[in-house]
Formats: structure tokens, C-alpha cells, sequence
């Protein structure tokens, strides 16, 4: 396991955001006792703010979309990630922190760079008058290589769900930790019963700890998964089966019509 423990350091008198949430106000240090910690509970009750917060304080990459550090959106995630004091069992920056939802700008970004290397080496060979050719057009080869070889032959594929998990096989390689807003808003239900495989076996073999905000009830039956969840300002553990999510989808699922009636 890499973070042992989170807490709030103090809590600075100003009622700005986030400071002014009750989850924040009330925040006692989190003990993670188990290398999958899922963070449920209802819209707006705070699970991005705090994934976002703990993103910052352990300075793990930003995989798809603008840094953390760079994005003016994400002022309330860097001053609250500032007050928090984490515990390391084992420290290390290798990990990522990544939203389900800026998984398309990433994979736009990078079949953008693709294209500009492409229309570069186009020019080239276009006005290229003597001398090796080939010599010329060898690192935009490379650096297409690159980007290839670490993600997918066919980029084009990463649009869709079965991308995004081909990312997550991509990057999830060794110990370190993974922060997920929300995967199952690019999964299907297969594919987060692949995405439930792939932690087990990453935990199973190299240590990995995963923090993830869900409200898939598929994802968040991973066995022996510490579910925390925020309710009424408070963060609390619960069992998967007593969770919102497990007991109305699962009464859902056994009687639509009735549910569907009673809208
Ligand atoms: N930049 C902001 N300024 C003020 N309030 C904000 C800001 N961002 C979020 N909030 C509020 O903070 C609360 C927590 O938002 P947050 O996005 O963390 O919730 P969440 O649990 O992740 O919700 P969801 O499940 O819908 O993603 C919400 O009431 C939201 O409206």
C-alpha cells in the first residue's frame, strides 16, 4: 500500500469553497485499510472535490486532460489539497489521476499530435530537395513510434470505452497509485467487470493502491474493497450491500415496472 492515511491539517477560517462543505468541515483523518478504497455517495456530495484534493497532495500525474496544477478550474482541489496531511506507507509519484470524462480530450489530444507529425513529415517529403530523405524524417518517426507503441495501434478505438480500458492496461503497470473519477461513465458493464479484473490483479501483483470514485454498483463489489461513503457531510465505511447503490439497483432490477410506475 502507498497512502496509509489522510487528514486535514487545519481548517482555515473562510467559508469559500471547498471549505465551506460539511465533508470538510467534519473531515477526520481517513485510514485506508485495504489497496481498493472506493468513495461513493450521492451527486455533489463531494467525492471529486476530495479524489481531486488528494490528486494534488501526492503530486501524481494527470493522465487525459489539463494538470491539476495548470487548470484554473482546479483552484478549490490545489488550496484543499494544501491542508491535507498525508501518512505514506510507501512513498512513490508513479500512479495517475484521471477523470472518466476527460478521456476523450485526451485520446483527442493525442490523435492530434499524431496528425501535426504527420502533416510535418507530409511537408518534408513535399519540399524536400536532396540528401537522405529518410535521415530527415527518422525522429517524427520515432516520436510517432512512441506514442503508438504506448497506447493502441488503433487510436481511433480509444474513443470508446474499450480505448479507456486499454488505457488503464497501458498505464496501470506497476506499483503506484491510481486516482479514477467515475470509470463506468466510459464503461460498459463487460468492461468494468475487465476494469474489476485488472485492479485485482494489479493489487495481487505489484502492490497498486486505487482510490475511486464510482457509483457503479458492478465496480464497487470488488471483494475486500474499502467503501467510504459521504453522506449527510459525514465520511463513514459501509458494506457494499448496504450501500444506496447495491440496494436500489438491485430492488430496481427485480421489479421495474414498479419502480418505473412510481416516478
Ligand atoms: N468550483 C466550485 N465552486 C463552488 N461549489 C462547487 C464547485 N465545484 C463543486 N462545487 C459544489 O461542491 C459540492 C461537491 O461537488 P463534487 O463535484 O465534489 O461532488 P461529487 O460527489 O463528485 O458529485 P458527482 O457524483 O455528481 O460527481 C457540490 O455541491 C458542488 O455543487
Amino acid at each position: 500500500m502507498i497512502i496509509q492515511s489522510v487528514g486535514l491539517r487545519n481548517l482555515p477560517e473562510t467559508e469559500a469553497f471547498p471549505f465551506n462543505l460539511d465533508l470538510i468541515k467534519n473531515l477526520e483523518t481517513i485510514k485506508f485499510s485495504s489497496n481498493v478504497t472506493f468513495l461513493v455517495g450521492e451527486n455533489g456530495s463531494g467525492k471529486s472535490t476530495l479524489l481531486e484534493a488528494i490528486a494534488y497532495a501526492s503530486r501524481v500525474p494527470t493522465a487525459g486532460g489539463i494538470s491539476i496544477e495548470d487548470d484554473p478550474l482546479m483552484e478549490a482541489a490545489r488550496s484543499l489539497g494544501n491542508m491535507l496531511s498525508i501518512r505514506y506507507q510507501d512513498r512513490t509519484s508513479a500512479g495517475f489521476f484521471t477523470r472518466a470524462e476527460d478521456f476523450i480530450g485526451f485520446v483527442k489530444n493525442i490523435l492530434r499530435n499524431l496528425a501535426e507529425i504527420d502533416t510535418e513529415m507530409q511537408e518534408i517529403k513535399d519540399t524536400w530537395n536532396g540528401g537522405d530523405l529518410n535521415l530527415a524524417l527518422k525522429p517524427f518517426l520515432g516520436e510517432r513510434k512512441a506514442i503508438t507503441d504506448r497506447y493502441s495501434e488503433n487510436l481511433d478505438a480509444m474513443s470508446h470505452g474499450e480505448g479507456f480500458l486499454k488505457f488503464f492496461m497501458a498505464r496501470i503497470t506497476g506499483k503506484g497509485l491510481y486516482l479514477i473519477d467515475e470509470p463506468e461513465a466510459a464503461l460498459s458493464p463487460q468492461r468494468q467487470l475487465s476494469l474489476i479484473s485488472l485492479i485485482l490483479e494489479k493489487v495481487k501483483t505489484v502492490d497498486a493502491q486505487f482510490i475511486i470514485a464510482t457509483h457503479s454498483p458492478l465496480i464497487m463489489a470488488i471483494p475486500n474493497a474499502n467503501i467510504l461513503e459521504i453522506k449527510e457531510g459525514k465520511i463513514s465505511p459501509i458494506a457494499y450491500k448496504d450501500t444506496e447503490h447495491y440496494k436500489l439497483t438491485r430492488s430496481f432490477l427485480d421489479n421495474p415496472e414498479v419502480f418505473l410506475r412510481e416516478l
